[in-house]
């Protein structure tokens, strides 16, 4: 694993337009995904009943390798991973850490006990409350790549994106896409998650110049929709309910699809990265919010990290292929996004219900190809 950069985010104004003159190259739709890796313990009635690999980075990075549109000859879907673990990381030979390694610091690696409820939970009460026992350090500026991105993700999950490292993640994308929880969490003197108004955060100016801020309902009153929406566009994920995008001027409720669920952890951020893959796949922001519910329903069917299968994959590219305009004029990569409904949009909703309906029939004939367990009840 590579070393951490020590922190330097000195870089001048103009340091950084010269930065943004210099075409650097990098493959087209290159994206940057800034946020930390992290251990996840489930419990459960006092009880672990599951330790993971976590960090929104991670569940990210496995849904865009999944369904992002990538040409023939390149091995994986062309993005960066900008992570910080401690030498305690116990996930390095994981999928997304092995493809995307981690800079390693001296600090440990970032933890979280998710205290799973006894109750059943709602679509949207909270299903779990979680505690960071362990930090690892912040992601500074100078910890990004020096070229240019088509798209960035900042998905942190413990305060690792700093302001000063998201400014620069806008100034080295074209288009950035931002999860509240990578700004609004706070902790308390236990490590308990909290939440802070935005309005209150040095994020709040950069607004206007993010894309899309993804909240959950339980993080949508902390970001202020209504502020918001008039300088972002603002997707709330509402649970087993699907999700609602706002924007000035404009609203949409997309459907969800089924799932059983057994894990609801990094079901936002899948969500955020099927969102993103469905814009560079050239869906309208509403359309590619189908992406995203469907990607945040198969990651609640399995504990952790999920794997999809093949099929389920091939069926979900054929779909895209044959409803998505070519790609070479994907949304993420114009200046402005199409946030509107297609006309196709009840067509992409049924055929990736289908692939979910076929999926689950496999999956009841083959159990072999279950989920591993089920964190959510007793
Ligand atoms: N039980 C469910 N059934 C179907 N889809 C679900 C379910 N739970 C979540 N999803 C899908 O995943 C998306 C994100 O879920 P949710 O709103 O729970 O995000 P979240 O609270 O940020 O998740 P987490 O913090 O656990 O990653 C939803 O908008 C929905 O599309
Ligand atoms: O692994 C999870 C996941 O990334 C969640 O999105 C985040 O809310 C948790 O803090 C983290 O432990």
């Amino acid at each position: 694993m590579p070393l951490a950069a020590e922190p330097d985010d000195a870089l001048e104004e103009g340091e950084n337009q010269q930065l943004l003159l210099a075409t650097k190259g990098g493959p087209a739709l290159e994206g940057l995904v800034v946020g930390s890796y992290c251990h996840d313990v489930l419990i459960r009635g006092g009880r672990v009943v599951g330790e993971t690999l976590g960090g929104a980075a991670a569940f990210v990075s496995n849904v865009l390798d999944a369904a992002s549109p990538r040409e023939e000859e390149q091995e994986a879907a062309p993005f960066v991973v900008v992570s910080k673990v401690g030498r305690d990381f116990a996930y390095a030979s994981a999928p997304a850490p092995a493809r995307r390694p981690p800079l390693l610091c001296a600090s440990p690696t970032t933890s979280f006990h998710a205290q799973f409820s006894e109750a059943a939970a709602s679509a949207h009460a909270p299903d779990r409350e979680l505690r960071r026992v362990r930090a690892c350090d912040p992601i500074y500026p100078a910890d990004l790549p020096d070229r240019r991105f088509a798209y960035g993700l900042a998905v942190g999950v413990a305060g690792e994106v700093l302001p000063e490292t998201l400014e620069r993640m806008i100034r080295l994308c074209r288009a950035v896409l931002v999860d509240a929880q990578a700004l609004i969490r706070a902790f308390d003197g236990d490590g308990a998650v909290c939440h802070v108004s935005l309005e209150d955060t040095p994020y709040a100016r950069l607004l206007p110049r993010v894309a899309f801020l993804k909240a959950s309902s339980e993080e949508a009153p902390y970001v202020g929709v209504e502020t918001a929406r008039r300088r972002c566009c603002v997707i709330v994920t509402e649970g087993r309910d699907g999700c609602r995008l706002c924007w000035d001027g404009g609203e949409a409720r997309v459907a969800p699809f089924p799932a059983v669920q057994v894990d609801p952890t990094g079901a936002g951020d899948s969500f955020l990265a099927g969102f993103a893959a469905g814009l560079l796949w050239g869906l309208s922001a509403t359309d590619a919010a189908l992406l995203g519910n469907f990607f945040g329903a198969a990651a609640v069917s399995q504990v952790g990290v999920p794997t999809f299968h093949p099929k389920m994959l091939q069926a979900v590219k054929e779909i895209l292929e044959d409803k998505t305009t070519k790609r070479s004029s994907p949304c993420i990569n114009g200046t402005t996004f199409t946030l509107e409904k297609s006309n196709m949009h009840d067509e992409l909703h049924t055929a990736l219900q289908e692939t979910v309906r076929l999926m689950s029939e496999q999956q009841q004939a083959d159990p072999a190809n279950g989920n591993g367990g089920d964190i959510c009840s007793t």
